[in-house]
């Protein structure tokens, strides 16, 4: 039995320890390495974040159509990042060693290839919405076996994923060509450059991808979420893919393999999770169930509707992707997605110079009742989902007298509105199932405007969380998985509940109908817009082939006419 004095020193002990630094506390850092900027949150286990800091990075268009970023530039801003919210938190207070596991979200196919012997980065990283690839990409298309390809890995050929982006590296510079001809060649999306970099370069060589990283490069069969020779053997026709170094597919969760931070403030700390952005997304929403869905409108705007643990390969003009694989089996989604969203609202602002700051573009659009007979197809890289146009560009119609700037900022916001609506025509079809509500979340998604629009035009209730740092909040889960910060999935149920705003469906069934067939009716038209001016040229062979596309095109267009006649 302990005496009455060493109970009284107990307690007087168990009470300084209350009032010291809460060290029962328990956090879980995460990396949000998006398109324009990167981040570094530190979560809760109640899924709140307690610091922040965001640090935005040059984005590089050195010819149209062309977008780079510089890969130690990212890998600069991640650091930064790090330290910043590490400051902040521990000024608030708490312990850096209270922090558990770091995860990591990036944006997805953008395309880095270093010198495995030095980790130089040979070339900057192409992003996933440049088009430079489009004449290789129809290249790939025309090649025998193509049509097979999509069934394997989920995607079609496009100068979205990663594959062309490194085909054309290889075709294009001498500097890499040379390293992958000394063997040394290695390739990676953001995912595999940050982990590969944060543990220290070649020295630890923690080389490295997540499944849903990995299933936006077509080099992986979305069924066994490994390498497929079919893939490799279709892409190898002038260099061969398996001499460039492809990193090992991990679980997206896991204690081991991606190893630790190298140096910094958080040196030592285990990374144990890893998601694409728009995965991650889908986990932060807890869209864990089949049926299940999100929409995120960042720099672009990228739906995920979870459906199980198979693929669905569309037949409506969307992906299929890998939401996460935490223990042994891999859940999936189709994906609608939409190259830009945020990234139009950037253009109004830094390219028109409409305003300073993305709120006031909202503020622009709500100076008009309505668009104004305004559409913008918002093609700066073709169009995505689910049309799939690569020969399309940034086309305004409707431009009269009556035409101001707040019509423009308006119709940035209902263009990606209508993909939106298009997307969920297209997954009802693939899926044979209605949604009844869409989530929302990332950085558009808190303009109510473009919100409002988006519930009037796709007539169901949209669902934004007041936390909408979800994508963050999802690497942060994938991590705290992994060592055990929650256990499963019940454990996340009063994960990010509080405080969600529902937008309701407002217009007129016969406004949005009419609204939605001049959106068609533009897309229509803006179709073949390269493939003119290439067959005149008479560049290529295909050039011809697409001539006859645009043809058919605007034969497209007159129907269209009709029905709206
Ligand atoms: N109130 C707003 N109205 C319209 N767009 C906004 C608003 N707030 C942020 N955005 C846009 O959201 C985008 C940033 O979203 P974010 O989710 O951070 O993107 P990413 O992760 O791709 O970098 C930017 O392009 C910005 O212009
Ligand atoms: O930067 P975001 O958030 O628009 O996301 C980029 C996507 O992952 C590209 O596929």
């Amino acid at each position: 039995m302990s005496s009455i004095i060493e109970r009284i020193s107990n307690l007087v002990a168990g009470n300084q320890f209350a009032k010291m630094a809460p060290t029962d506390e328990v956090f879980v850092g995460s990396i949000d390495q998006g398109t324009t900027s990167s981040r570094f949150l530190i979560f809760d286990k109640a899924g709140e974040p307690v610091a922040v800091h965001q640090e935005e990075f040059s984005q590089i268009y050195p010819n149209p159509g062309w977008h780079e970023h510089d890969p130690e530039e990212i890998i600069k801003s991640v650091e930064t990042c790090i330290e910043g919210a590490l400051k902040i938190f521990e000024k608030d207070g708490h312990s850096k060693d209270s922090i558990k596991a770091i995860g990591i979200t990036d944006q997805r196919e953008t395309t880095v290839v270093w010198d495995k012997t030095t980790g130089e980065a040979l070339y900057n990283a192409i992003v996933w919405t440049d088009t430079r690839t489009a004449a290789l990409a129809r290249e790939l298309k025309a090649r025998p076996g193509s049509d097979k390809l999509q069934d394997i890995c989920g995607l079609p050929i496009t100068t979205y994923p990663s594959v062309t982006k490194l085909l054309w590296l290889l075709r294009n510079q001498e500097k890499v060509r040379k390293v992958y001809e000394a063997g040394n060649l290695a390739f990676g999306t953001i995912d595999t450059w940050l982990i590969y970099k944060l543990n220290g370069g070649p020295d630890k060589n923690v080389f490295v991808s997540d499944p849903t990283n990995a299933s936006r490069t077509m080099f992986m069969d979305i069924r066994t979420l490994k390498y497929n020779d079919q893939l490799l053997d279709f892409f190898s026709y002038e260099y061969d893919i398996r001499k460039v170094a492809l990193p090992e597919i991990v679980r997206s969760s896991d204690t081991k393999a991606f190893g630790q931070i190298a140096s910094g403030s958080l040196k030592g700390f285990p990374i144990t999770g890893c998601l694409g952005d728009q995965s991650a997304a889908l986990v932060g929403q807890k869209g864990f169930e089949p049926g299940s869905a999100k929409n995120t409108y960042g720099t672009g705007c990228f739906l995920l509707y979870n459906v199980g643990e198979k693929p669905v390969i569309s037949t409506h003009g969307l992906l299929a992707t890998v939401a996460y694989q935490f223990d042994g089996k891999p859940v999936y989604a189709l994906e609608g997605s939409i190259a830009v969203a945020g990234s139009g609202v950037k253009f109004l602002m830094h390219n028109l110079g409409f305003s300073h700051a993305s709120h006031k573009i909202t503020e622009l659009a709500e100076t008009v009742p309505d668009n104004g007979g305004l559409v913008f197809v918002t093609a700066f890289s073709g169009l995505f989902a689910p049309y799939w146009i690569d020969d399309a560009h940034g086309t305004m119609f409707g431009i009269t007298h009556h035409t101001e700037r707040g019509h423009i900022a308006r119709a940035t916001l209902e263009a990606v509105c209508f993909q939106t609506k298009a997307i969920l025509d297209a997954m009802e079809k693939d899926s044979g199932h209605k949604l009844t509500e869409l989530k929302v979340d990332g950085g558009m998604s808190n303009s109510a405007l473009c919100m409002q629009t988006q519930a009037d035009l796709v007539s169901i209730p949209i669902v934004r969380p007041k936390m909408r740092e979800t994508t963050a909040l999802g690497a942060a889960i994938a991590a705290g998985f992994a060592v055990g910060v929650w256990k499963d999935f019940d454990e996340l149920k009063e994960v990010n509940t509080r405080g969600q705003t529902v937008f309701e469906p407002k217009m007129e069934a016969k406004e949005s109908a009419r609204m939605l067939k001049r959106w068609e009716r533009a897309v229509a038209m803006c179709r073949g817009w390269l493939a003119e001016e290439e067959a005149e040229e008479g560049k290529t062979e295909e050039a011809a082939e697409l001539k006859g596309e645009a043809d058919k095109q605007m034969a497209e267009v007159e129907k269209v006419d009709s029905k709206l006649a």
